[in-house]
């Protein structure tokens, strides 16, 4: 549904994202998860064919979305950062603006913006004028203008920000009930954010995407699968030829803990088994004590700062030199 080809951005001499590829399935929630300045805002809007790309491809629906910029509004809804909003209008009447805009009949319109309305739970604010409304339903109302004209791709540019808690908490509810009959994407900075929303997820840093896959996957790609750690009485270069010798078993190494304390030992396993139980019979026959197992599992936060900070890399991503473009952008609905 959404197919991004070697797509750059420069500014200047800034590469604000540099050949990046990637796909969103129809029907999935892709999460598009970056630091500050990783390349997010760009993409997106590039995406939504508010801004031309230096360099590559975007398509959606089949659609280039910079050959196809007007037709390409029919096919997705957005929502940037700061939702385009006229706070002095009810949100009934706002919502009916937005889907003359958006070209839907006026025969259509009355159960377009009702079916948004509830969508979105805003019934009970239809006759609300927005600037009175909490940032929490202001949101809730800049999704409702993104999906009032039913299309069958939504951008969403850090759709959280700025929400307490509970906001947040109904936000990511809404959007999670929008995948299957819709393809999101949606940009973020906060982990949990993908781990609860979204069935895939792309890492960006520096403008590059480092790593695309479920986020299972992901952590289970860049640790080699779960493992234990185990306190043990006696010689730990012993213990660890017992333990490497297990099937299962890819690696065994010490943790530091300060001389008066037993030996700590983390065990890495293959993904997909369960040597728990082998590593405690061959540690007791070897004569160790096993004082505590503790089953540990990497988090995503781990994967993030891995691929973030030593911008280790799941496939190979080459480099692009391009020159200065212009920009010609307007964020309009
Ligand atoms: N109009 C612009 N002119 C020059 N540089 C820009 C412009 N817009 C963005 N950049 C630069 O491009 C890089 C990517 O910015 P972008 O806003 O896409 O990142 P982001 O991941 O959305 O970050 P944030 O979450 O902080 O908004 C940054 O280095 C930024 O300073």
């Amino acid at each position: 549904m959404i197919e991004v080809e070697h797509l750059s951005k420069i500014y200047g001499s800034t590469a604000a994202i540099s050949d990046i590829t990637f796909s969103v399935e129809p029907g999935e929630i892709l999460g598009f998860l970056g630091p500050n300045g990783a390349g997010k805002t760009t993409t997106m809007r590039i995406l939504a064919g508010y801004l031309p790309a230096t360099k590559g491809t975007a398509k959606i629906a089949g659609y280039d979305v910079h050959e196809n910029s007007l037709a390409i509004r029919q096919k997705i809804g957005y929502l940037p950062e700061t939702p385009p909003l006229y706070p002095e209008m009810t949100v009934e009447g706002f919502l009916h603006f937005v889907a003359r805009i958006k070209g839907i009949s006026a025969g259509d319109r009355r159960q377009k913006v009702e079916a948004a309305m509830q969508r979105c739970n805003l019934q009970e604010k239809r006759k609300v004028i927005i600037r009175k409304l909490s940032k929490g339903f202001r949101q809730r109302v800049g999704i409702a203008q993104a999906i009032v004209h039913d299309p069958p791709a939504i951008i969403l540019d850090e759709p959280t920000v700025g929400l307490d808690p509970r906001q947040i908490i109904d936000v990511r509810n809404l959007i999670k009930s929008l995948a299957g009959t819709h393809t999101i994407i949606l940009s973020t900075h906060i982990l949990p954010e993908v781990s609860m929303t979204c069935s895939r997820v792309a890492i960006i840093n520096r403008g590059k995407v480092v790593a695309t896959n479920t986020p299972e996957n992901l952590m289970t790609q860049l640790t080699g699968g779960s493992g234990y750690e185990l306190e043990i009485s006696g010689e730990p270069a012993l213990a660890k030829q017992v333990l490497q010798n297990i099937s299962g078993v890819i690696l065994v190494e010490s943790m530091p803990t300060s001389d008066h304390y037993r030996p700590h030992l983390r065990v890495i396993s293959q993904p997909g088994t369960e040597p728990g139980k082998d590593i405690a019979a061959a540690l007791i026959r070897g004569g160790f004590d096993l004082y505590e197992m503790r089953r540990v599992s990497a988090s995503l936060e781990d994967v993030f700062l891995q691929l973030t900070t030593e911008e280790k890399q799941l496939s190979p991503e080459t480099e692009t030199t391009e020159t200065e473009t212009t920009e010609t952008e307007g964020e309009t609905i």
